[in-house]
């Protein structure tokens, strides 16, 4: 809600990530490396240390059919479904329910060996950006989260590193119109789904070990989490 001390940070943030998502990779000059591809999943990472420490930004472009983009942002961003298809987390807790779109998370992620073990706390944002103003604008879906601090919870206390965060999952539904007068169905619909994510690790890990980390389980969560939408839809209305 509007009142909220986070508000003006999530607007920022939102609008700031969605234009960042909605950039091309531009010519090869801009330094994007594909480093995997799947079928129509595409995914690309620029290197860049920060204090000698690797924070990759991560560019992955996927199409999946069957599914909307209001559909992929519902459940990445519903806390209830996250155990379902987000492997490496070992503990997830809503630390505040801000708004119905806009929630405080608190996630524990499995140790990677040989790195310690990381935690992470961010908001998380869900907007709907309908392209009322020209029809054949794109109507898009987006969740952003984006790391924050709460007083509880100071980072660095337990066991865990904390690291820092911002992704984007930037939806955009294409409905190709079936014959006049039928009704839409999920062999007409596809999303072009664009997922951007910055991950500092917080303390030092080698940079061999987290790329070779990212490379590993980038691809897996991406195909993982679209697998899981599409069986969740499969016999479900249409959610538009
Ligand atoms: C040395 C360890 C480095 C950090 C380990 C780590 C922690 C969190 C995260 C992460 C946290 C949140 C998100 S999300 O998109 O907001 C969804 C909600 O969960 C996504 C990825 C990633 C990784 C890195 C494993 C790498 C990795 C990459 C994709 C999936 C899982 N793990």
């Amino acid at each position: 809600s509007i009142s909220h001390r986070l508000w003006p940070e999530i607007e920022k943030v939102v609008h700031q990530q969605v234009a960042w998502a909605r950039l091309g990779l531009g010519d090869s000059g801009t330094g994007w490396q594909l480093f995997a591809e799947d079928g129509e999943m595409r995914m690309y990472r620029r290197e860049e240390e920060v204090d000698g420490m690797v924070v990759d930004p991560l560019k992955a472009v996927h199409i999946v059919k069957g599914i909307t983009g209001h559909e992929v942002c519902h459940y990445f961003f519903s806390p209830q479904y996250r155990y379902d298809w987000e492997t490496t987390l070992e503990q997830m807790t809503v630390l505040e329910t801000i708004a119905d779109d806009t929630c405080l998370f608190l996630q524990t992620h499995k140790r990677i060996w040989p790195a310690s073990q990381r935690d992470v706390i961010f908001w998380s944002h869900i907007r709907h950006l309908p392209n009322d103003q020209d029809r054949d604008g794109p109507d898009i879906w987006t969740v952003v989260n984006h790391s924050t601090e709460h007083k509880d919870y100071p980072a660095n206390s337990g066991k865990c590193v904390r690291i820092f965060l911002t992704v984007c999952l930037l939806c955009q539904t294409r409905v190709n119109p079936p014959k006049e007068g039928t009704p839409i169905t999920r062999d007409d619909i596809s999303c072009k789904i664009t997922y951007c994510s910055v991950v500092n690790p917080g303390g030092w890990a080698p940079a061999s070990v987290l790329r070779a980390l990212y490379k590993r389980e980038y691809p897996k969560f991406l195909k993982r989490f679209t697998s899981y939408v599409t069986n969740q839809t499969k016999d479900k209305p249409i959610m538009f």
